[in-house]
């Protein structure tokens, strides 16, 4: 998917939410439980919920991995499901993986091609060599983490190196990688206050914001300073929304929170 598309599709629904599919098996409703791929039936019950409330999905991929092969399964299921059912709809496999050049060939092999996402996310530790590969893809996107909504992001990010902080650094620099217009870069909810410097490093770019709902980010406080011209922002939510409920009305009770979300999205983009 293009960028141009993903931002047609923002317009057109009036929402840039994105809703994180971080299943645990010890959260979701029992009744589930019971049936052959409990992770599957939950996504997707989820999405046929909310899919018109959203522009994109991000399965977190170490909730899949935890189940071993049948989490790698679920995962396959819910992207193809995606892809066939709604594939207006922008997938985001949160993996955060990054490794020397051909190692991460293969990484992006992986989520680009067998698993068909539409972006993957990486960490930029290893620098430019191990972020390329993914870059490489045509019409795919490699959304890299650069102020991370943990405080643990306090400990190197926001540390200075040549009086500029590490971030800084990571965003500016990633600028020059070749195919860097197929770069987005992750911001924390939770680092409101960093949003108006980084549109200044990165005015044009598609930021991805987790850290809305269960950890206490505030989507208007990242809106003032983080929204561009194209809207340019993904606001992820995951366990505020997806387990909204753990009884039968679970689906209904995530689309209930995702609608809350989707309004105030709505007046912010009347605004
Ligand atoms: O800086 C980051 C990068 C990634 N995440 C991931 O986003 C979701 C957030 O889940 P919530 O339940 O809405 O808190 C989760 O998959 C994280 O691993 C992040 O939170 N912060």
């Amino acid at each position: 998917m293009t960028t141009e598309q993903l931002t047609n599709e923002i317009r057109k629904k009036k929402s840039f939410l994105c809703i994180g599919l971080d299943v645990d098996l010890n959260k979701i409703p029992a009744h589930l439980l019971d049936l052959e791929d409990p992770i599957f039936e939950f996504n997707k019950a989820i999405i046929d919920a909310t899919h018109h409330l959203c522009v994109a999905y991000k399965p977190n991929t170490a909730f899949y991995e935890a189940y071993g092969l049948k989490g790698w399964k679920a995962l396959e299921k819910t992207i193809n499901y995606l892809n066939t059912k709604y594939p207006e709809i922008f997938t985001i496999a949160d993996a955060k993986r990054g490794d020397i050049g051909n190692t991460s060939t293969m990484y992006a092999k992986a989520f680009f091609e067998d698993l068909a996402f539409d972006s993957v996310t990486v960490a930029p530790y290893m620098g430019k060599d191990s972020v390329e590969p993914f870059l490489a893809f045509d019409n795919k996107h490699t959304i890299m983490l650069a102020l991370t909504s943990n405080t643990g992001a306090f400990d190197f990010q926001t540390q200075n190196i040549d009086d500029k902080a590490l971030y800084k650094h990571v965003l500016e620099i990633s600028k020059s990688w070749e195919n860097s217009e197929r770069l987005m870069y992750v911001v924390g909810a939770t680092k409101a206050e960093y949003f108006k410097e980084i549109r200044t490093i990165v005015p044009d770019s598609f930021l991805l914001v987790p850290g809305v709902g269960a950890q206490g980010g505030n989507l208007q406080d990242v809106c003032k300073y983080g929204m561009n011209n194209q809207v340019g922002l993904l606001i992820n939510s995951s366990r505020g929304i997806i387990y909204a409920s753990n009884g039968t009305d679970f689906a209904a009770e995530a689309a209930s929170k995702a609608l809350d979300l989707q309004q105030e999205m709505e007046m912010i983009l009347g605004l």
